[in-house]
């Protein structure tokens, strides 16, 4: 196991009894904590007025335009957590990779990789060493980032290795992945090739966070939903735990607790899918500490299927925010009261939030749930 540095917030005690770091470890601490799945982005102003500047994929790799927007809605909607302001392609560029993120559309590769031949050529090229060395802008936003937060807990992140793959073997987005689903058995070597190269990548963009002083991270797994069970165990399953063990290793010893209490503790780890109901079991596999839950599967059934024995996050459906206030009310409870049968629950959306969103509104969930 590997130690985090002793200025790390987890090991100085700025976040080892953050609401969130406990919850994400199965407590129940005195409220539920609360962040939004992409607060920082277009439904704010501020975050507008800074964009009217610079290009997407600029401000990720601008440590103090980074470090800005990451606190933008901690300051504004007083969340429990900080997401970094990054994106799910940036250690991709940051390898080399040639990608531009399209407003309206998303992630677009200027070169589509679907041959054995593109897939040996990214490996050969864009490698974890060429990231490791271009990731000090990441590491510098992540410490300007975490000096300013104080007991708040940064949330790192990556993407997943199939989410990684299914954008780069499309050459873009597309609704059912189904390149990239061909790919998977019409080639099962080159695909593991591939989500092998990924799944590193992103290991090492996760590693640089919590090493710069992230106290938790999430893996995004947003379109793992379009797989069966059976796929995601088999050709998914094994990389997205590679990821993940990028840091699950990062080990610490609870500054506060002494004597029988004192033991040592890992970084939070957080799963998240979207429309993946029926790999909910399939995801738990994967080991995170907790698992981030979309808005189709109601939580107290989540937490039932899995035994009652992991931690969720999640999962207001984002079609609330713009309902009356007393539907969204009622939304909520009912979020809360199921999610109360987990052992711990962080609230949250079961997506990101819309950029249309009235950000007044994301503050006042914030508030309601701090005050139940
Ligand atoms: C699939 C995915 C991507 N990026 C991400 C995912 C996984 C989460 C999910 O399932 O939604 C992850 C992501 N992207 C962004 C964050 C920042 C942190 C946060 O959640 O606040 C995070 C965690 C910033 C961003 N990433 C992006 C924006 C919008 C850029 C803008 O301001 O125009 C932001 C704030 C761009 C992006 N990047 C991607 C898409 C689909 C888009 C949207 C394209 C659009 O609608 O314009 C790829």
């Amino acid at each position: 196991m590997n130690s985090l540095p002793a200025s790390h917030p987890l090991v100085d005690g700025r976040t080892s009894d953050a609401p969130l770091v406990r919850a994400l470890h199965g407590h129940r601490p005195e409220r539920t904590p609360v962040w939004f799945m992409r607060q920082a982005g277009r439904s704010l102003p501020e975050y507008r007025s800074i964009r009217a500047d610079h290009r997407m994929l600029d401000a990720c790799v601008n440590p103090e335009l980074a470090s800005e927007i990451t606190l933008q809605p901690v300051r504004r909607h007083g969340v429990d957590a900080a997401v970094f302001f990054s994106d799910i392609v940036v250690p991709m560029k940051l390898a080399g990779v040639e990608v531009d993120l399209v407003a309206g559309r998303g992630p677009v590769f200027a070169e589509p990789v679907r041959t054995a031949a593109d897939v040996a050529r990214c490996r050969a090229e864009f490698t974890a060493d060429r990231l490791r060395e271009a990731l000090d802008p990441v590491r510098e936003a992540v410490r300007l980032t975490v000096a300013q937060l104080g007991g708040t807990p940064l949330i790192g992140f990556a993407g997943a290795p199939f989410t990684l793959a299914a954008y780069l073997v499309e050459g873009g987005p597309s609704r059912d992945h189904l390149r990239a689903r061909t790919l998977m058995h019409a080639e099962p070597r080159v695909w593991r090739e591939l989500l092998e190269w990924t799944a590193e990548l992103s290991g090492v963009f996760l590693e640089g966070q919590v090493d710069a002083g992230a106290s938790a991270v999430q893996l995004f797994d947003s379109w793992a939903g379009s797989l069966s069970a059976a796929d995601y165990r088999e050709h998914v399953a094994p990389a997205s735990r590679r990821t993940l063990d990028a840091v699950r290793g990062r080990a610490y010893r609870h500054p506060l607790r002494e004597g029988y209490a004192a033991r040592d503790e890992t970084v939070p780890t957080i799963h998240f899918a979207v429309g993946s109901g029926h790999l909910l079991e399939e995801l738990a596999a994967i080991g995170a500490g907790a698992l981030g839950v979309d808005w189709r599967t109601p939580l107290d059934e989540a937490s039932r299927r899995l035994g009652d024995a992991v931690p969720l996050q999640g999962n207001l459906d984002p079609a609330y925010l713009g309902a009356p206030p007393p539907r969204l009310e009622a939304h909520l409870d009912d979020v809360l009261r199921r999610g109360s049968r987990a052992p711990a629950h962080v609230l949250n959306l079961g997506h990101g939030v819309p950029p249309e969103t009235d950000p007044g509104v994301l503050t006042r969930i914030v508030e309601l749930a701090h005050a139940r």
